[in-house]
This record gives structure tokens, C-alpha cells and sequence, in this order.
């Protein structure tokens, strides 16, 4: 990139021009786990609004949504709550997703700069878990959606159709993943907005709608419903931000993901408020289906089912994609690779899918209802690692990572952290008491009536233990080191 004049260097930055053959380029993704040098940059902060606008346009946004009313809040308050937690977990995701192109890196690889190289291995571990279970629930729904759209009766030909889309758009990876997520922005809210129209031509509602009445519990439920929601984007998040040009500004970088989540998942969710308010106890039972039952006729019903797969597809990729980043991040760590070839990639893809597949066949419903808890269980596991890499890097080391260090061992990150794991792990049990789950209600939850604010307890607990321990944590360096190897343009001042 240094001899390259300033307009080209310019147009490859900003995207007008296609990049370089070794990086996202047109067709394949070369790069897994490897810093993106400065020539294979590109895209601007408005395809990060699109990509987490159009991850919200899905059908498990509006289930989450109706759930506020399930359990209790009425209409008006379910709405604000469900839209201060977008914004609290939404704005905790985006600092996550800023990250990506100040260091050019996949998410889960920066905990190695907290946790040392082998210890890192730990949360990538249970994000691949969290990935798995989340592409597992999403391939039975898409199952069913395009089987209600076929009019296909065995089960496995939708779970098959769906699995087989999601490995083709994560193995071309990171360009054609961007750009499911325009389509599904635009496809899914048309979705979206027709069902709610469909809604309130067809429904009459309850006395939910006109009965507004504040209650504690309920709404603090609410909150959590949309911070947990948006809280678990926050280990996805770089991995879609890492070729945005290294000097993006940071406003920016944060507020594209910011506001594409939160406007999403609040369209999303309030419909889900709507449908509940109007007796949407049968959504909750097959909420595919329910969907396809608004539409006037057939139709338009294969219309609403082909959405449902769209706005379904674009997360799920996230999730195969996201899967074998975490996968290949943390073999790497034992094998001392820096980078993952294609071939490897595409493997790795197709085994991810395979065993979401087998999963889903085998899956019940009644599974489906358990794993689910087993998924918002895992949560727990990643606000702690939040409060770690944020507060790490944002207020600790400032931004001044040394990448070669992140790929070895003897590097200034070392192999295992255990201060950080201990810290980690305490703001894992610090949470239970204040759990209010259908499996366990903590004591302190019990004693509140039922609120539940495990979320904001093991990011605030973990984040004041952390901070003293981490500052002391390492020799941190005054700016950012790069790898020797990576290809980087000097007029560029990193932010
Ligand atoms: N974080 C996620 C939320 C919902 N669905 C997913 O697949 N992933």
C-alpha cells in the first residue's frame, strides 16, 4: 500500500473499488483469524446498520418481545422497557463491534489480550456452545417455514434446505454475509410490517391495550429481555466489523451497530408486544405457522413463510460463521497458527452444519423449550467476559493491543491469565442468587418479587473487580503493535 497514489489508496479504503484477491474480495473470504491489512479494507459504518438492522428482522425477535407480555407487563410499559434494555445491551454490543476496525479482528481472538492464549479458550469454548444452540433452535423454525412455504411434510427437507444456505453464505463469508444483510433489512421488515398490518386488521384486542398499569417486576423483566436480546450480539460483533478502514472514526463504528440493533429488535419486539395484547398465547405454540395465518391467502402466506427463512438466515449465518471463528481461534492457540486456510474454513463449516443438523432432527419441542433456557443460561458466561474485554480495552490498555503477541504464547499475554479467569468465573456465580429463570429463582430474585437483574449484577460486579486487577494485569503497550507481516498504510493514523 505505500506506493499506491491517495485517490486509489482512497477508493480501495472506501469501498468504490474491489479489493485486493487475498482478502473479503468479491467471492470468497480468504481470512479467518488473521489481522485485515490496510489494502483489503473496505464497506462503510452505514453496512453495519443494515447487517444488525437486517439480524433483527427475525421471528425469535418477535417471540422475545411477546414474552414481555407473556409474563405480565401490559402493553405501554412492556414497550419501554423492552426499548431501554435495546439500548443499554445495544450500546454494549456496538463497543464490542467498534473494536473491528481499529485492530482488523475477529471478536472472540482479542480475549486472548485478557485471558493469555491458552486461558482464552475458555470463553471461545462456551461461545461456540452459545453459537451451536442458537443455529440449532434457528434451523428447526427456518425448518418449518420453508416447509410451510412448500407445502413440504417431512420435517428434515426444511431443516436441510435451511442448513445447506446458511454453510454456502458463511463459507463465501464475510461480503455475501453483508450483503444478506441488506436483503433481509429490506425483505424481512416488508414481512414484519404486513404481519402487524394483518394484526390489527384482523384482531380485536384485549383489555391489555387500554389497561396500563405499572408493575416492578414485569418491566425490570422487559429490560432484561431486551439487554439479555441484544447482550448476546456482543461475541459476534467485530467479526462483521474488522475491513471497515482502520480509521473509521469511532463514533461512527459504534453507532452503525448500535442503531441497526436497536431499531431492529425494537420493531421486532413490539410487534411480538402486539401479538401477545391479542391473545397470542398460540404464537408462543407455533409461532411459524401463526404467522403464516395472518396472511390473506396463499400466497401471501408463502410471502410472510419466505421472509421468515430470510430475516432467520442472515443470523444464522452469523452463527455458522461466528461458530468457526471461535472454532478456529481456539485450535489455533494449541496449534500456533495465525491464520486458517479456506479448505479448513469450508470444513469446518460443513461439520458446524452437520451437527446442527443432526441436532435439529433429533430435536422436540419439548427440547427445544429446555435448550432454550440452556442458551439464556449461557448468557450469564459472556456478560462477564464483556465487562473483561470492554473495560480492558477501552479504559485499561486503551485500545493499544499487541496483535503478534494475541498468536503466541510467549508473548506479553502469556498462556493463562488466571487472575482474569478467577475474576471471570466469580462474575459468572456472582449472578445466581439474582437469577429468575422458569428452572431457578435465586434467592435475592425471590426476595424481590421475581425482578431479575442477574445481567446488569455480573456486568457491574465483574467490571469493579476487574479493573484494578486488570490495569496490573500485564506491561501493556503504549500503542498498538501490528504484526510485522500485515501490509499497512502509513498515512493512516489509527484512531
Ligand atoms: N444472538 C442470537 C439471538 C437470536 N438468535 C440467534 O441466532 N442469535
Amino acid at each position: 500500500m505505500v506506493s499506491a497514489p491517495n485517490s486509489a489508496q482512497d477508493e480501495i479504503r472506501h469501498g468504490n473499488t474491489a479489493p485486493t484477491a487475498s482478502g473479503a474480495g468479491r467471492g470468497v473470504e480468504k481470512r479467518t483469524i488473521d489481522m485485515v491489512p490496510d489494502g483489503e479494507r473496505h464497506g462503510t459504518p452505514k453496512s453495519q446498520f443494515t447487517l444488525w438492522f437486517g439480524v433483527n428482522m427475525q421471528i425469535t425477535a418477535v417471540v422475545n418481545g411477546a414474552l414481555a407480555i407473556v409474563f405480565g407487563a401490559d402493553v405501554v410499559w412492556a414497550i419501554i422497557g423492552l426499548f431501554i434494555g435495546q439500548v443499554i445491551g445495544g450500546a454494549v454490543m456496538a463497543l464490542h463491534s467498534a473494536q473491528g476496525p481499529a485492530l482488523g479482528l475477529p471478536q472472540m481472538i482479542s480475549s486472548r489480550a485478557q485471558f493469555g492464549v491458552y486461558g482464552a479458550a475458555l470463553p471461545l469454548f462456551l461461545v461456540l456452545l452459545l453459537y451451536f444452540g442458537f443455529a440449532a433452535t434457528g434451523t428447526v423454525l427456518a425448518g418449518q417455514a420453508i416447509n410451510n412455504a412448500f407445502g413440504v411434510q417431512s420435517r428434515w427437507i426444511g431443516i436441510l434446505v435451511f442448513a445447506a444456505l446458511t454453510a454456502i453464505i458463511a463459507m463465501f463469508g464475510y461480503d455475501l454475509i453483508h450483503k444478506l444483510g441488506k436483503v433481509s433489512s429490506t425483505i424481512g421488515l416488508l414481512g414484519l410490517l404486513y404481519v402487524a398490518v394483518r394484526l390489527f386488521q384482523v384482531s380485536s384486542f384485549g383489555p391489555q391495550l387500554t389497561d396500563v398499569h405499572f408493575s416492578v417486576v414485569p418491566f425490570l423483566l422487559s429490560i432484561a429481555l431486551a439487554a439479555g436480546w441484544q447482550l448476546t450480539y456482543a461475541p459476534y460483533a467485530s467479526d462483521y466489523s474488522r475491513y471497515l478502514p482502520r480509521d473509521t472514526k469511532f463514533g461512527s463504528a459504534w453507532f452503525g451497530p448500535f442503531a441497526g440493533s436497536v431499531l431492529g429488535a425494537t420493531i421486532s419486539m413490539t410487534l411480538g408486544v402486539f401479538i401477545a395484547a391479542a391473545g397470542g398465547q398460540a404464537f408462543i405454540g407455533d409461532q411459524v405457522g401463526f404467522m403464516g395465518n395472518l396472511a390473506q391467502n396463499r400466497v401471501l402466506a408463502i410471502l410472510v413463510f419466505i421472509s421468515i427463512v430470510i430475516g432467520k438466515l442472515t443470523i444464522n449465518t452469523l452463527n455458522a460463521y461466528g461458530g468457526v471463528m471461535a472454532l478456529s481461534t481456539a485450535l489455533s492457540g494449541f496449534t500456533g497458527k495465525s491464520s486458517v486456510s479456506p479448505k479448513t474454513r469450508f470444513g469446518f463449516v460443513i461439520g458446524f452444519n452437520v451437527v446442527v443438523v443432526l441436532t435439529a432432527l433429533a430435536a422436540s419441542s419439548d427440547f427445544l423449550q429446555v435448550f432454550k433456557s440452556f442458551i439464556l443460561t449461557l448468557l450469564m458466561f459472556f456478560l462477564p467476559w464483556s465487562a473483561i474485554n470492554l473495560l480492558n480495552y477501552y479504559l485499561i490498555c486503551r485500545g493499544c493491543i499487541d496483535i503478534p503477541a494475541l498468536y503466541t504464547p510467549r508473548g506479553r499475554y502469556g498462556k493463562l491469565h488466571w487472575p482474569t479467569i478467577v475474576v471471570y468465573l466469580l462474575g459468572v456465580v456472582v449472578q445466581i442468587p439474582f437469577i429468575s429463570q422458569a428452572f431457578y429463582v435465586g434467592p435475592v430474585a425471590a426476595a424481590m418479587g421475581g425482578a431479575d437483574i442477574s445481567w446488569l449484577v455480573g456486568l457491574v460486579v465483574t467490571a469493579l473487580v476487574y479493573f484494578p486487577l486488570g490495569r496490573r494485569a500485564f506491561d501493556y503497550p503504549l500503542e498498538i503493535v501490528y504484526p510485522k507481516d500485515v501490509e499497512l498504510d502509513p498515512s493512516i493514523v489509527s484512531r
